[in-house]
């Protein structure tokens, strides 16, 4: 992981962003942007391949700019000064050769496609584009985000700069070399989805044994949010903080030795580089679509 220069970033707020693709993660970053007041709704242009009902849902519930038409998602791609490249990674070769002879070198583009390396994108642009690849997180929708970012060797300072400010205004980044990017996505790109499974499955363990399903929830809620706080306020480590709880020979001991029975940490190493190298396969499937 490494930092950044400090300096001034370029104003964001004199930008035109285009987000091409309209589904939960251009979403997510839309939302968290405009909560945080880091732009304004007209200068976010927005276009999907045909969902015309979601485009129009998303004009209207961020008054961001819609291109329905072919003619105005062409002008919408010509006149962003910022691309975000968010559709899914099977939709993505074919997606960008569709658009790449409407874009300019002075254009940034950022990617949060899972899988697609630099040197892919690269090669489907044709043309040395500053290339932002990032993994973020739907988190960013409330400003809880977690981004890896990395660059491509066109991204100037200034960009780079610029790429940290907007993933940081919704939530925290981190710069890493680009074949981390996998990890990050094995972590917190979809780790939001291992949390959110794991309190399924505490909902329903609570219900199964006779509580509420609202109090099971509820518990279930404030004690993933509490030891998440606890670890942030504290600065401890996610290991003393547990040790705390547990108690010799007492209630959580024994629920620990039930996790350690199933191999509890085999199997999130397990999910987490599985994820990581699935992320890889995606991206070798879009290198392999960019050849064609
Ligand atoms: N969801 C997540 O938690 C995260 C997702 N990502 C990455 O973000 C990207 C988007 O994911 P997500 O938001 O979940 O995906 P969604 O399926 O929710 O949205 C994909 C969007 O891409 C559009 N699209 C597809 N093809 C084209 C095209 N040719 N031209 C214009 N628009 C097109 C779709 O339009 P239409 O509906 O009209 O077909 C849709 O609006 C993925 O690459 C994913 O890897 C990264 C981190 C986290
Ligand atoms: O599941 C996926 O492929 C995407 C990438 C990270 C989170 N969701």
């Amino acid at each position: 992981m490494t930092t950044l220069s400090s300096g001034v970033a370029p104003a964001i707020n004199t930008m035109r962003l285009c987000f091409y693709g309209a589904g939960s993660m251009a979403e997510a970053i839309v939302r968290g942007l405009l909560d945080r007041g880091l732009t304004e709704p007209g200068r976010i242009g927005m276009m999907n391949r045909q969902n015309a009902e979601r485009m129009n849902e998303l004009s209207s519930r961020y008054g961001i700019v819609g291109a329905l038409s072919e003619g105005e998602k062409e002008s919408m791609l010509r006149e962003a000064d910022i691309i975000f490249l968010a559709m899914k990674p099977k939709d993505a070769a074919e997606a960008i050769k569709r658009v790449r002879d409407l874009l300019r070198p002075e254009q940034m583009i950022v990617s949060l496609i899972a899988g697609m390396t630099i040197a892919t994108l690269e090669s489907l642009l044709g043309k040395p584009l500053p290339i932002v690849r990032t993994m973020p997180n739907t988190s960013s929708t409330i400003g809880l985000g977690a981004t890896g970012i990395s660059f491509s060797a066109a991204v100037s300072e200034g960009q780079r700069r610029l790429a940290d400010t907007l993933f940081q205004a919704v939530g925290l980044t981190a710069i890493v070399e680009e074949p981390m990017i996998e990890v990050v996505t094995g972590i917190s790109g979809s780790g939001p989805a291992y949390f959110y499974y794991m309190m399924e499955a505490m909902i329903d363990a609570g219900t199964k044994l006779g509580l509420s399903a609202e109090a099971a929830r509820e518990l279930t809620l404030q004690t993933i949010l509490g030891a998440a706080h606890m670890v942030k306020a504290t600065g401890e480590d996610p290991a003393d903080l547990r040790r705390k709880v547990t108690s010799p020979n007492g209630s959580t001991q024994a629920a620990i030795e039930k996790f350690d029975e199933f191999r509890f940490k085999e199997a999130v190493f397990g999910a987490v580089s599985r994820c990581a190298e699935r992320a890889m396969e995606m991206g070798a499937e879009i290198e392999r679509k960019a050849k064609e």
